[in-house]
């Protein structure tokens, strides 16, 4: 804390802190104890996909380290945990039968959790589509809706009263534009007609989940969007259409037909002869209300316009004069201000939001040195976020709380564990947790609601 801002960031009583995972990237044993396979597991399997051939096999073992991760929480202050729920290791088939040592795993860490006062965050489903979902055409197959209100119903069913916020997808955008469009991710598909079904499938299963969790849950329920905000490379009028283009196909593609929209115009344009119309009554379950909004925010992008490009005929120019990350993104704070500030506007003011993840990768050392692992540059970035939130806060967005991404060090999906966006390292070949100064000063943060920054 400098003297000139003490105090300055104070966070408005009853904001929620807290850090994110997902099942995949940290749990590890993701077949042990019945559970069945999910794309990730195939996916990871398959020479070629993985950065290093790294897998979830073992991740950060947390299936078998729960309660000492627990315990990390607690020395971290967290009053809250994002985490989400392997559809697989619950249902190894996706549909029908339940495996109750997978369930039962949940069971205890909820249950751990709320011991220590910590508020559980379920997210539905954070990418690991069982595998014998995928045999049936997966997210390509329209009755994926009805499979996932029926995965949500358990889960809503077995946990009532005890977790009470519910998120249903993480980043439908990520899903379809990584697995299905230009298949970085599982299950590797490259098809702009796969995308446009299965987003819109996974857009259904949202709304039906909304559906039956209005039937048979308890709490809070909506989805979680990463969204990056578009700024155009110049005052160029082919340059603003290019950041329209990269808007539509990456920012509004879900949130407008959310908010009850429909498709943004600008995706014919992009998707062209793969783009479709779909039937009103879709719409209709997709724009069910919700009871709040997740944001995941890293960075933003300055598109121009590169009729190469495909699909978008965008392409992000290197902002040079500003620090990136190891992912290659740019750091640049205010624009989480003015992407608050947009989503607050785009949700009609009504949506209570949440930034549901927010982190960054830079380089650690694979073990601690002397107990303490030193990330200046991520005790920065997380200051200078915390503090772009509290801006927005200031400008009248209702925003209940902030999950630092993440707990831990993990999977970074197709790069492996090459990227660590942990406030806590995770020492891969022992397994031992240290918390970073970023975690020490997150920890205060906690402490002081702010005060500290
Ligand atoms: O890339 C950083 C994070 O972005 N949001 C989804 C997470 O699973 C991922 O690790």
């Amino acid at each position: 804390m400098t003297t000139e801002t003490a105090g300055k960031y104070l966070f408005p009583e009853g904001f929620l802190w807290g850090a994110a995972t997902a099942a995949y990237q940290i749990e590890g044993s993701s077949m042990a104890d019945g559970a069945g396979a999910s794309i990730w597991d195939r996916f990871s399997h398959t020479p070629g996909n993985m950065k290093d051939g790294d897998t979830g096999d073992v991740a950060c073992d947390h299936y078998k380290r729960w309660r000492e991760d627990i315990q990390l929480m607690k020395r971290l202050n967290l009053q809250a945990y994002r985490f989400s729920v392997s559809w697989s290791r619950v249902m190894p088939e996706g549909r029908g039968a339940i495996n109750p040592k997978g369930i039962d795993f949940y069971d205890r860490l909820v249950d751990g959790l709320l011991e220590q006062g910590i508020e559980p965050l379920c997210t539905l489903y954070h990418w690991d589509l069982p595998a014998a979902l995928d045999d049936r055409g997966g997210w390509l197959n329209p009755d994926i809706a009805d499979w996932f209100a029926d995965y949500g119903q358990v889960l809503f069913e077995k946990f009532k009263g005890r977790v009470k916020t519910w998120g249903t997808i993480n980043e439908p955008w990520v899903i379809v534009d990584g697995g299905y469009l230009h298949g970085a991710l599982a299950p590797g598909h490259r098809s702009a007609f796969e995308a446009m079904i299965a987003g819109h499938n996974v857009l259904r299963a949202h709304g039906a989940a909304v559906k039956r969790f209005r039937q048979v849950g308890e709490g809070k329920i909506g989805i979680v969007l990463n969204i990056e905000p578009k700024y155009p490379a110049s005052d160029k009028p082919e340059d603003e259409a290019a950041r329209r283009r990269a808007e539509a196909q990456m920012n509004r593609w879900f949130l407008d037909p959310l908010m009850g929209r429909g498709y943004p115009e600008e995706l014919k344009d992009v998707y062209g002869e793969a783009y479709r119309e779909f039937p009103q009554e879709d719409f209709d379950l997709i724009a069910q209300p919700t009871d709040w909004m997740g944001l995941n925010w890293y960075t933003r992008a300055v598109p121009e316009n590169a009729p190469d490009a495909w699909p978008t005929r965008s392409r992000p120019v290197k902002q040079v004069q500003h620090a990136h990350t190891e992912t290659g993104w740019e750091v640049n704070p205010p624009a989480l201000t003015d992407t608050l500030v947009w989503l607050h506007e785009q949700t009609g003011g009504k949506l209570p939001l949440m930034v549901t993840e927010n982190g960054s990768a830079w380089y650690d050392p694979p073990h601690a040195i002397d107990g303490r692992i030193h990330d200046p540059m991520r005790v920065e970035y997380l200051k200078n976020h915390l503090k772009a939130l509290h801006d927005a806060i200031g400008k009248g967005v209702d925003v209940r709380g902030y999950m630092a991404w993440s707990l831990l060090d993990n999977l970074e999906w197709s790069l492996g564990y090459s990227k660590r966006f942990g406030i806590t390292h995770v020492n891969f070949q022992t397994q031992e947790r240290t918390i970073k100064d970023s975690g020490l000063l997150y920890a205060e943060v906690i402490k002081t609601h702010g005060g500290v920054l």
